[in-house]
């Protein structure tokens, strides 16, 4: 029998991974999702056929899962008005929050918890996901194994071992793919420059991504041997890579990402345990 996931908090994160879950055979009466409104439940319900409910403690009463998907700005707020509650049914905690540690989440909740960190990212709704997890010292490895199936239902998922490393993760991949929207964006703009319409500018530069992803996932080449594969000498590509290592595309990327884990680093000290 599949575990009862409840959700605290259906929006775009959580709302993706349901989405995945559903559409990979989880059985959508095990899955249950919260809000404040009703007008953001009902949409999940008629499309998921999920469970829904605006009543976090009735939804986490017959939890095995609860993940806890509500901004980090509220997460304390909400964790302690579950405690009593989780601390009678002691279900597994998957927190999805960026920069709010294990032990701040353990300790709004009253102790004592298995708490696993997972930072997912939205391409979960169309189950090619990418998420890192951590696991504190009470999760268990029947626990892990349940988290690990949970994600991998949505696409892939990498354990770490440090909880550092979340902040990490968050900069390679949770955060990721609006990197990826903005060079949608760009490109589209510069291929309408060029004299494209945008429709057809912006499905051939998707389609580009999808296909160079696909390609480099399934090949023992290096992404710099793909590269250079496309480069003829004295040709296009060659011309197009010089100008984006020149304007310090890596440098930007760099300073892009140390910037998001920085962040998440910042988010754990006005947020965390007090
Ligand atoms: N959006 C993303 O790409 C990613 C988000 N995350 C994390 O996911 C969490 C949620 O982010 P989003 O989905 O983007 O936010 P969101 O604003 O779309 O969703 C938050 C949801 O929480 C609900 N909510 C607010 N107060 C509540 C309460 N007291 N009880 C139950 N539900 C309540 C809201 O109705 C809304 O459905 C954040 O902690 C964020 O750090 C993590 C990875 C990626
Ligand atoms: O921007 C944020 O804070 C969240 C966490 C990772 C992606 N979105």
């Amino acid at each position: 029998m599949a575990s009862n996931v409840t959700f605290i908090g259906a929006g775009n994160m959580a709302g993706a991974i349901m989405a995945g879950m559903v559409q990979s055979g989880y059985p959508a009466a095990s899955i249950t999702a919260t809000a404040t409104r009703e007008s953001t439940l009902q949409p999940l319900h008629e499309k998921l056929g999920i469970n829904t409910s605006t009543d976090n403690l009735a939804a986490i009463a017959v939890a095995d899962v609860v993940v806890l998907s509500v901004k980090p700005q509220i997460m304390r707020q909400v964790c302690e008005s579950l405690r009593d509650t989780i601390q009678g049914s002691r279900p597994l905690i998957i927190s999805i929050a960026a920069g709010l540690s294990a032990e701040s989440l353990e300790h709004w909740l009253g102790g004592d918890l298995p708490v696993i960190r997972c930072m997912p990212n939205t391409p979960s709704l169309v189950g090619a996901g990418a998420c890192g997890l951590f696991a504190n010292a009470n999760v268990n490895g029947t626990q892990r194994e349940l988290a690990t199936q949970l994600m991998e239902s949505v696409g892939i998922a990498a354990w770490v071992e440090e909880e550092s490393l979340i902040d990490a993760v968050t900069a390679v991949s949770g955060s990721a793919p609006a990197y990826f929207f903005l060079m949608f964006e760009a490109m589209e703009e510069a291929g309408v420059k060029l004299g494209l319409d945008a429709e057809t500018a912006r499905r051939l530069a998707m389609q580009t991504a999808l296909g160079a992803a696909t390609m480099a996932l399934h090949s023992d080449k290096s992404p710099a041997d793909l590269k250079r594969n496309v480069m003829s000498p004295g040709g296009t590509t060659e011309r197009a890579v010089a100008h984006l290592e020149q304007a310090g595309l890596r440098d930007t990327l760099d300073g892009a990402m140390q910037a998001c884990a920085n962040r998440a680093r910042e988010m754990s000290a006005e947020l965390g345990k007090s």
